[in-house]
This record gives C-alpha cells, structure tokens and sequence, in this order.
C-alpha cells in the first residue's frame, strides 16, 4: 500500500512542486497520474521510488516510511519496487537478457536462479525470443518492453511508470499498455504518469489529476477530462 499524509515538496527553499497532498493507494490497484506539465506528477513518482525526500508529511511504501529511509539503504528499498522511464534508460552495449540480469547480478545471485527470473519476465513482456539482441536491434515498443522486465524481474509489488509511452507512436503505445495491464493482473499495484489522454480514456482506470502541486481529482471510475479551467 501507497499513502501519502500532508506531503509537500519543496525545491530550492521557494519552488512548491507538491503542497499538501494526501492519497492512499491499495495493493493490486492501477492508477493513472496526470496533469500538465509542472503540476507535480514526476514528484509524486519521484517520491515514491526515494528519488526525492518529502520536505514535510509522510510518504509510506509497504508500510515503510520512505524519506526515512537511511541513503545506503535505498538500493534495498527500490528493490521491492520497480521503476521504467520514457527513455527506457537501457545499457547500450548489453542484450535484452544482460540488462534485465544486470540488477540480480550486482546482487549477487545464483547464476540459474538469474537465467530463470530472466527468462520468465522476458517471457511476461512478450520478449523470449529476443533476449539476445542488442538494444539498438529492438524496436522502441520493444527496447521499453525489456525495461519493464527489468523492472518486474525482482517481483516487486509496486511498478511506478513515469510516461512509459512517451516515446512511442499509439499503436506500440497500445501494447505496452496490455502489458502493464496483465502485470497489473498478476497483482502488481501500477502508478503510471502519463501525458496521453487517449490512452487514460481508451484503458479507464483510477485517475489522480495533478494541478499547481494538488491532487484536483481523484475519479475510480477514471477519465481524462482536460479542464480548461485549469
Ligand atoms: N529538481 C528540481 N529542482 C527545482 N525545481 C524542480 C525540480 N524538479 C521539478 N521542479 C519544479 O517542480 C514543479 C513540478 O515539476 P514536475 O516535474 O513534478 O512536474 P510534472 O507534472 O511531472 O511535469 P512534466 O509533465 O512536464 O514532466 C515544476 O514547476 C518544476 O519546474
């Protein structure tokens, strides 16, 4: 579970990215984050992953007070949740398998306990038959499918996604989000911030819409509704 309590986030002592904001979100559901640009939805994220401390109010992960958490142990932490970005932010000169391995390798694991958790989430994004190509011989539908695999392949309870179609065309935008959905399935918690109003409305799920640092909406039936008030 995600609760936020009276969270602000303030940059360079007088920039408020986040003010006051307080939302719970339970184990296995799928939430949307939106909102112009500026309004505070790669905080939020950016929060939750321990990228960022709260400057005030509690961020708590699975029961762990998250800007508590002491800085040599946040790899340990991010390990129970995993994270994929619009840049995708894979290591060029390794193939598909190589880079979801990478994170189990630095820790240590046995090798045929890697080939397997490598091979089974490759296999959950639709990728088996590609683990051996370089990330410029992938697609980016493709490239950003190996980035999700990295991030599920510890098994984490959460996926935080920060705009994973932002660099994709609707169609490959499209199957990612299948994806997403069939980890969601599996009873992973998805928090996706996301630009695309297509998207949101085509796939409605429970939608936060951020503005000016303050969560304007929470809707659970979900939908995208450009306010032109805001
Ligand atoms: N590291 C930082 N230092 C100073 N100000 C920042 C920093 N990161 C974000 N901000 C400011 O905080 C506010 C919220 O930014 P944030 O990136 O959370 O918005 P966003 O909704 O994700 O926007 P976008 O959709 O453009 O990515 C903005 O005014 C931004 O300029």
């Amino acid at each position: 579970m995600i609760q936020l309590a009276n969270v602000t986030k303030v940059y360079n002592k007088n920039m408020h990215a986040l003010n006051n904001i307080s939302v719970t979100i339970n184990d296995g559901e799928f939430v949307y984050v939106v909102g112009h640009s500026g309004a505070g939805k790669s905080t939020f994220i950016r929060l939750l992953y321990r990228e960022e401390k709260s400057t005030k109010g509690d961020v708590i992960v699975n029961g762990k007070n998250v800007s508590k958490i002491r800085n040599s142990k946040v790899p340990l932490y991010r390990r129970t949740i995993g994270v994929v970005f619009q840049d995708f932010k894979l290591l060029q000169n390794r193939t598909a398998f190589e880079n979801v391995a990478f994170a189990l390798e630095v820790h240590g694991e046995k090798s045929s306990d890697i080939r397997r958790k490598v091979r089974d989430a490759l296999e959950v994004v639709g990728l088996k038959g590609k683990a051996k190509q370089l990330p410029h011989q992938l697609s980016g539908g493709e490239q950003q499918r190996v980035a999700i695999a990295r991030a599920i392949v510890n098994r984490p309870s959460i996926l935080i996604a920060d705009e994973p179609t932002g660099n994709l065309d609707p169609v490959t935008s499209r199957s990612i989000m299948d994806v997403l959905e069939a980890i969601n399935q599996m009873g992973t918690t998805v928090v996706m911030a996301t630009h695309d109003v297509h998207l949101v409305n085509e796939m409605p799920k429970r939608t936060l819409t951020f503005n000016n640092g303050t969560i304007y909406s929470d809707v659970t039936e979900g939908g995208y509704f450009v306010d032109e008030s805001l």
